[in-house]
């Protein structure tokens, strides 16, 4: 079973469902770990100033590790980040790891760190960063129990600064539905306060779509 069909499998009811059940996972139960091991890398490496010498070391380290990946490249459909729904972000560093809280079709609530990765400056995460997380969950809620949909746009108003290495919580509902349209928003809080706000169009993909 490739990891495209184990997704759909274990998750037929939506996209938020933790859990794995019974069968083989790919990747095995080491594989979030593995992500979450190179999330903390990511941001690790973008906090630190080392000295040439520790650079030279962990170069090589990097390229041994990429090395002895390599010959296990496998096709998209095979691919396994993206398509581990049990994990947070779904197995993969592109986003900040979003969890969710409270779900359902039609809204979700969770929460999200921004890591030190995603820094644009004076401790606010990058311009580009928000709207990539407000797609990922909005992108998911709006396929949640559904046809698949792209995004045809995405609106984002940045209101504030939304802080690095802060717990933020995201809101995001499913609001109408005209023909192939799906209408959704979504809220990202420091506290009481909100950071950025979007409304995003998905259109349901007609058959043979890519
Ligand atoms: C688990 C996964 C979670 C992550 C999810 C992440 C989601 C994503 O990021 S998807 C990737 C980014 N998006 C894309 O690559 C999409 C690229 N664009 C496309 O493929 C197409 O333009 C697509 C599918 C959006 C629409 O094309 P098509 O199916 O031909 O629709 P089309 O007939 O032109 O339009 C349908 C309706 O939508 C409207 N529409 C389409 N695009 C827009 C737009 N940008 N603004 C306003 N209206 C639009 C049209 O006006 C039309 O409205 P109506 O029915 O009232 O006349």
């Amino acid at each position: 079973m490739t990891a495209r069909e184990w997704a759909g499998r274990v998750h037929p009811a939506g996209p938020w469902e933790p859990d794995p059940g019974p069968m083989p996972v790919p990747g095995g139960a080491g594989f979030g770990d593995m992500i979450d091991a190179l999330r903390e890398l990511q941001d690790t490496i973008t906090g630190a100033a080392p000295p040439p010498h520790l650079v030279e070391q962990a170069t090589r380290a990097l390229r041994e590790v990429s090395a002895a990946l390599k010959p296990h490249t496998v096709p998209e459909r095979e691919q396994i980040t993206g398509h581990r729904m049990d994990l947070r972000g779904r197995g993969q560093t592109m986003a900040p790891a979003f969890v969710p809280d409270e779900w359902d079709d039609s809204r979700v609530s969770g929460r999200v760190t921004f890591g030190r990765h995603y820094l644009g400056g004076n401790g606010a995460v990058h311009g580009g960063a928000v709207p990539l997380l407000f797609d990922e969950v909005l992108g998911r809620l709006a396929n949640s129990g559904r046809r698949v949909s792209r995004t045809a746009y995405l609106h984002v108003n940045f209101r504030r600064i939304t802080p690095v290495g802060v717990e933020l919580r995201l809101d995001a509902k499913f609001e109408r539905e005209e023909g192939r349209k799906r209408f959704l928003t979504a809220a990202l809080y420091d506290g009481g306060h909100v950071t950025a706000d979007a409304e995003g169009l998905f259109v349901a993909l007609r058959p043979g779509q890519p």
